[in-house]
């Protein structure tokens, strides 16, 4: 019997009041190696991430959606019954490219995915100045995107986020989601919470509906930990910067020393199989001597020097 798909597994959990997902942010095939090494069971795309490390720019609606879908594509099938929530900004047009992404997202294997009500040209969501669609537009995207799920019998889940707290305010905001859960959308996100008031409320205000907290640190939310998150009543948290915020310092570090030094210095630990096996070189090897591959009977390690 086929295993059942990584969108059908997280659409399951959602039905399980008891269950809560920790979503690390990942950004490229190695951060989605070692959160999947560390033990995490779900995994976030995150859009911020796809634009700073795929085209080394800021989270300015600078994504394509062939950009997304193929970094959703790649990071989904390292794992694929790892359910990965992915960031679909503002789902790239009116209805008919919203139903694209969906379909392309759910066809690339992406369990989940997120779709807000900024204007195209869009920015993250911890910046000011967003400006946003009217409801009824927002509500055709959310639409949009529940009727093409349907349409290819895809249990893909529809998470209808809203950027509308930062220039409309909470009940605005509220109401948005409502004519989104109305819509068909499976989870709620308000974007920006802004205190643990607020969090507590938003809770209260959608019980029974699934809640998505986003915990971008140094931006408009309060510090909540994941086990907060949880008591709190959400059921899934996303950690957007996780692997990039790490990954950006420790780059800069490592490059002012071998600027400073002539030499990178690297740990002792950090040899070239060690960073491919971080990257399943074991488990290609083992393809390989089982199709009766001789290429790598020796294996790869290097003598003692
Ligand atoms: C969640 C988010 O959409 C992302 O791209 O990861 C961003 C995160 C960020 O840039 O702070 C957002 O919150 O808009």
């Amino acid at each position: 019997m086929a295993l059942p798909s990584a969108a059908t597994t997280l659409r399951q959990s959602l039905q399980d009041p008891k269950a809560f997902i920790t979503a690390p942010g990942v950004y490229d095939g190695m951060s989605a190696r070692l959160a999947l090494a560390a033990g995490f069971e779900a995994l976030y795309m995150t859009g911020a991430g796809t634009a700073a490390s795929v085209h080394g720019q800021a989270d300015l609606a600078i994504c394509t959606l062939n950009d997304m879908r193929a970094n959703a594509e790649m990071l989904a099938n390292l794992s694929p019954r790892t359910p990965l929530i992915a960031d679909a900004d503002t789902g790239y047009g009116g209805p008919i490219m919203v139903a694209r992404t969906t379909e392309q997202y759910a066809r690339s294997g992406v369990a989940a995915f997120h779709i807000e009500d900024q204007v195209q040209t869009k920015r993250c969501g911890h910046l000011s100045g967003k400006q946003l669609v009217d409801t009824a537009t927002y509500v055709s995207r959310i639409r949009a995107a529940v009727q093409a799920r349907q349409r290819i019998g895809s249990d893909i889940v529809v998470i209808a986020r809203t950027d509308a707290l930062q220039s409309l305010g909470y009940e605005e905001s509220i109401a948005r989601l409502r004519a989104a859960r109305e819509a068909g959308a499976d989870v709620g996100f308000l974007e920006g919470i802004s205190s643990r008031e607020m969090a507590k409320k938003v809770i209260d205000d959608f019980a029974g509906w699934p809640l998505v907290l986003n915990m971008v640190e140094h931006g408009s939310t309060p510090s909540i930990s994941s086990q907060e998150a949880q008591e709190l009543g959400f059921r899934i948290i996303i950690f957007p910067f996780a692997t990039i915020g790490p990954a950006l310092t420790a780059m800069r570090d490592g490059l002012e020393k071998l600027k400073r030094d002539g030499l990178p210095g690297l740990d002792k630990e950090l040899t070239p199989q060690m960073l491919f096996r971080v990257c399943g070189l074991d488990e290609s090897l083992k393809v390989d001597a089982a199709a009766g591959g001789v290429a790598f009977e020796g294996g790869v390690d290097l003598g003692e020097k």
